[in-house]
């Protein structure tokens, strides 16, 4: 009996070292045809058992000799391409392969195949498998290929337009003013070290995104639902939760997003049993949620089937609209699940994107004081003192975009873009072409790919540069400098960035087709700027991101000031009889510690800091201590 499960066990392991060994045989082939330069590692990237334990191995792996390692072992860490930066790219090349038994991993750094790879969409789908989890409520637009995207994506984007932008303007300016009243306080006086400047900025998008995706304001602390609001939205709105809840609708989606990761991982049943208060939140803010939601649909539904339909962009309403709408016959239908599927898609998508680049451009700018006084400037030319509920949309977008806060928030998500590696695959059927360079390359079929967002924003192929002042680098291409942004209006003479004039793909898949903003700017080589991907799959909500983002900083920027707090380095008596010199070099080491705390970002679902905050302090324009004098 023994001898038999010895024999049975033995023939198990013969016939997986003989299946592994076959396969790398056959993918080192693959990957010596396509002409990419390639290293041999001992398990793929994206093996599911390796990225939950990777933790234990790399430590042991990195004792081995650097020799036997150094090709392989740094594109193992899940997020190498934001914690190593341009370094490994450096030594093997921006186009490199990690062949192992389980696939043919493909990591791109260049721009010109970013751009061929981005444009041609059925030769480079996306790798289904890997975002399957976010099904969790429905089939929708990004965990589809093919037709049926094509009909997500058709449905979705025409409520991306500008009529609605210019709500989204006018709700985030709303919505930063709640905030900015968190941070000062009630006398408005500020000067309050804040540390909760992250978790505020995801409330912040959290409330804009309720109000576009579902109709519903959520409140600040002391704000009272709006008059004009019907009963059923204040329910909403209500911090106390609604009858057969347990949670507010608030609640319940700013737990659930943040405990998503466990949702998307565990299966509903285990969540439901784990006993921890982690997992016990993630559960019950799971159902709440679900709860509210098929709540908020079948009113939708019933809105549509009359006829009626809610103020603003409402893109539940919309998804609702174009399957039970009258007289939209003829129309796409989206199932009822794929309408919830696609209503909490965009909640994920556009919370913790948007929440990061906020967060993140307040901080550069608190580290980085000379911006922010270009930018309180030129927010001061568009608007002077009028309040933000008389901005004019029409007028000043463009204005925004192609100026300073354009240029944060580029050069926000070109150091920090939220998806630090874009998933593509190549067709399972058929190998597929790249010519990069005047040379042609073959992509095994079914090989996968990572777009290296991270790493080509960084590439000095592509980056003009100059020493940097804050490093010992000869270039300043990991530093954080707006001004490489801001070029004469058409001086290259080059198409603007989001122009869809070089798309490959007929099909209009929606979003912003406007004149580009982006036009004032400097102009990157067409496929090193990526941070909202590119080509048809590129992202619905971009200028639905930018448009929230310069409303949020104008408002803030209008009247007040950011600093890094120093607190840990001095009081404000003590500040307060510091020469200037003396005060620099307090700040120098809030600035140091700020930068350092930046790189402990880490991406999970997007990058940020998981958790961790770099305090500051918002004061009055006028009452700064630090950042009307230091660069
Ligand atoms: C700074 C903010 C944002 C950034 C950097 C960003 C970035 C991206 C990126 C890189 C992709 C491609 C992802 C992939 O291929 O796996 C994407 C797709 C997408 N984004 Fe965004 N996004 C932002 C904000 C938003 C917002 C506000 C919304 C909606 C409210 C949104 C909705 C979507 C959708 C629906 C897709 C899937 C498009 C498709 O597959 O056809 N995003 N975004």
């Amino acid at each position: 009996m023994v001898s038999t499960v010895a024999l049975a066990i033995g023939a198990t392991a013969l016939y997986w070292i003989y299946s592994n060994v076959s396969s790398l045989i056959k993918n080192v082939a693959d990957a010596k045809r396509s002409g990419f330069p390639y290293s041999i590692s001992p398990v793929a990237p994206y093996n599911t058992i390796w990225l939950v334990t990777y933790k234990l191995w790399v430590p042991l792996l990195k004792r081995l000799p650097v020799f036997w390692t150094e090709d392989w072992l740094p594109f193992l860490t899940p997020d190498w391409t934001w914690e190593l930066l341009f370094e490994p790219v450096k030594r093997v090349g921006d186009l490199y392969m990690t062949v192992s038994p389980g696939g043919i991993y493909l990591w791109v750094t260049n721009a010109e195949a970013m751009h061929q790879i981005t444009s041609r969409r059925e030769a480079f789908p996306k790798p289904l498998e890997s975002y399957k989890v976010l099904e969790v409520f429905g089939r929708n637009i990004i965990t589809t290929e093919g037709g049926e995207w094509r009909k997500h994506r058709k449905i979705i984007s025409p409520g991306f337009n500008e009529k609605n932008n210019v709500l989204v303007f006018s709700e985030s300016c709303s919505q930063a003013q709640g905030m900015l009243r968190k941070w000062m306080g009630p006398e408005e006086n500020g000067n309050i070290t804040l540390e909760e400047v992250p978790t505020d900025t995801m409330r912040l998008t959290l409330h804009i995104i309720s109000r576009i995706g579902f109709g519903v304001r959520l409140l600040w602390p002391g704000e009272t639902p709006d008059e004009k609001e019907d009963a059923q939205a204040a329910v909403y709105s209500s911090n106390t939760p609604s009858s057969g809840h347990t949670m507010s609708f608030e609640n319940s989606l700013s737990i659930l997003l943040d405990r998503l990761f466990l949702v998307l991982m565990l299966p509903e049943w285990l969540l439901k049993r784990l006993p921890f208060q982690i997992t016990k939140e993630a559960y019950e803010s799971f159902i709440n949620w679900r709860q509210y939601m098929n709540q908020i649909f079948a009113q939708k539904v019933s809105e549509a089937k009359a006829g009626r339909r809610s103020e603003g962009m409402d893109i539940m309403g919309s998804l609702v609209r174009s399957s039970y709408g009258k007289g939209e016959s003829g129309k796409a239908i989206l199932l009822d699940s794929d309408i919830l599927g696609n209503a909490f898609l965009m909640i994920v998508a556009g919370h913790e994107t948007t929440a990061n680049s906020i967060h993140f451009s307040l901080v550069e700018l608190a580290i980085n004081p000379k911006p922010q006084r270009l930018a309180q400037k030129e927010v001061q030319n568009i608007f002077g003192d009028e309040p933000p509920e008389k901005w004019d949309y029409e007028s000043s977008i463009n204005s925004l975009l192609g100026g300073i806060l354009g240029a944060v928030l580029n050069e926000e998500l070109r150091l920090m873009p939220p998806v630090i590696a874009i998933p593509k695959s190549v067709t399972s059927d058929k190998d597929q072409e790249l010519i990069v360079d005047g040379k042609k390359f073959t992509m095994p079929a079914g090989s996968r790919i990572a777009l290296n967002t991270v790493g080509t924003q960084r590439n000095p192929r592509y980056w003009p540069s100059q020493p940097s002042v804050v490093s010992d680098r000869k270039d300043d291409l990991n530093d954080f400098r707006p001004e490489r942004w801001l070029t004469k209006p058409g001086s290259d003479g080059k198409l603007p960035l989001d122009s869809a004039e070089d798309s490959d793909d007929d099909d209009d898949f929606g979003g912003f087709t406007g004149k580009s903003s982006h036009a004032k700017l400097f102009h990157p080589v067409r496929g090193s700027y990526l941070p909202f991907s590119d080509g048809p799959r590129s992202c619905v909500g971009r200028r639905l991101a930018q448009v929230k983002i310069m409303a949020v900083l104008a408002v803030i920027f209008q009247k007040y000031s950011i600093e890094l707090a120093v607190d840990q380095w001095a009081t404000d008596e003590e500040l307060a009889k510091m020469s200037q010199e003396e005060k620099r070099a307090v700040y120098k080491k809030a600035q140091d510690k700020a930068r350092k705390t930046i790189r402990t970002a880490n991406s999970i679902i997007t990058l940020k800091l998981h958790p961790g905050f770099i305090p500051v302090r918002v004061v009055r324009k006028g009452e700064e201590k630090f950042a009307h004098f230091i660069d």
